[in-house]
């Protein structure tokens, strides 16, 4: 279809063309201006030759060129970006944006972390909103539905190896009277731990909003057992008549500089740590990929915490079975 018109054209053209031609050859250059349209003698015939050039030509462009209206939209929305301009009509040119984005290393991760990663999960707030209006609960955003994160998250966590019951049953708690749970979350492993030694006096520190949710969701049956404290871990730890501080999954997540700024901020330490095992290896990747953070040996961590801290010296390291993590005692000398 597109080829017969395309040939109807070109003949229309050449055709009609070559009555143009010879009244051209009729006239003296003198008389010719600088367009046919200057032709003073058109015959009938010349002036319906010269139109059907025009009609056939115009018709060509559109179709060699495509649907330029469609392309022109198109570009329009291009432009909202900001990385093409029309520089004058119908002529396009980079702005200064885009040869940033070509020189600057730093601009062009930047827009490809857009494209790649923000864009997608931006087309699921739609979604995001309809399940959840107030835009309250992020398990619900559009991160959640469109990466899946925390389900990732409650998958892990539901699984034996990652199971709160080991930190309850993996230490000896007797000896323990105020626990401050660091990270802690809205509190899972404190009630955990509350429930199975109950002289336990557990303070689950965390982030404002996370306390705050836990907080409210907190059973009255914890709640002369447990307390909530918004506090950052890079802030001088405000407890400290605690017998014990727990990093239950928290400092694998950040780099030696940050774990030296977390532990610097305690005066005594237990951390949870396990022995290399292919489970670790796995999450040391993960730990990797997502955070530039990893996981740490029973070595690892006391050389951290020696350089920090000398007084902090290497206690025990006990593996309940079936845990992914280990406890790993300091003691403040
Ligand atoms: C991987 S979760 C571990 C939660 C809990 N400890 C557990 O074992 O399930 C890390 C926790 O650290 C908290 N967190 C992140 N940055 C923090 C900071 N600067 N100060 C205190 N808590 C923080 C997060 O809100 C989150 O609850």
């Amino acid at each position: 279809m597109t080829r017969r018109i395309f040939e109807e054209l070109v003949d229309s053209i050449a055709e009609n063309g070559e009555i143009l031609k010879q009244q051209v050859c009729c006239e003296t250059n003198s008389l010719l201006g600088s367009c046919l349209a200057d032709l003073c003698r058109m015959d009938e015939e010349t002036s319906k030759a010269r139109l059907a050039v025009i009609d056939a030509s115009k018709r060509l462009i559109h179709l060699v060129t495509g649907p330029y209206d469609l392309f022109y939209d198109m570009m329009s929305e291009v432009f909202q970006v900001g990385v093409i301009c029309e520089v004058e009509p119908e002529m396009f040119g980079h702005t200064p944006l885009l040869v940033l984005c070509v020189y600057d290393p730093v601009a062009t991760r930047s827009c490809m972390w857009n494209l790649n990663i923000i864009f997608p999960v931006a087309s699921k707030i739609y979604e995001g909103l309809k399940v959840d209006p107030t835009a309250s609960d992020n398990t619900r955003c559009a991160a959640s539905l469109e990466l899946g994160f925390q389900d990732y998250v409650k998958a892990t966590t539901r699984s034996v190896y990652y199971s709160s019951l080991h930190t309850v049953r993996g230490f000896n708690w007797s000896s323990i009277q105020t626990v401050v749970d660091i990270g802690g979350s809205s509190g899972h492993v404190s009630m955990a731990l509350a429930e199975a030694h109950p002289h336990l006096h557990c303070i689950v520190e965390d982030l404002p909003d996370v306390i705050s949710g836990g907080r409210e969701t907190l059973r009255p049956t914890y709640a002369d057992k447990i307390e909530y404290l918004a506090h950052s871990f890079f802030e001088p730890q405000p407890v400290a008549t605690a017998d014990c501080f727990l990093l239950r999954f928290i400092l694998h997540n950040w780099s030696d500089e940050d774990v030296c700024r977390i532990i610097a901020n305690l005066s005594q330490i237990y951390r949870s740590l396990c022995d290399p095992a292919s489970i670790v290896r796995y999450m040391d990747c993960r730990m990797l990929a997502l955070f530039g953070g990893h996981e740490r040996t029973k070595n690892d961590i006391v050389a951290l915490v020696q350089g920090v801290d000398r007084r902090l010296v290497w206690e025990s390291c006990t593996q309940p079975e079936g845990s992914v993590a280990s406890f790993l005692a300091l003691q403040c000398i």
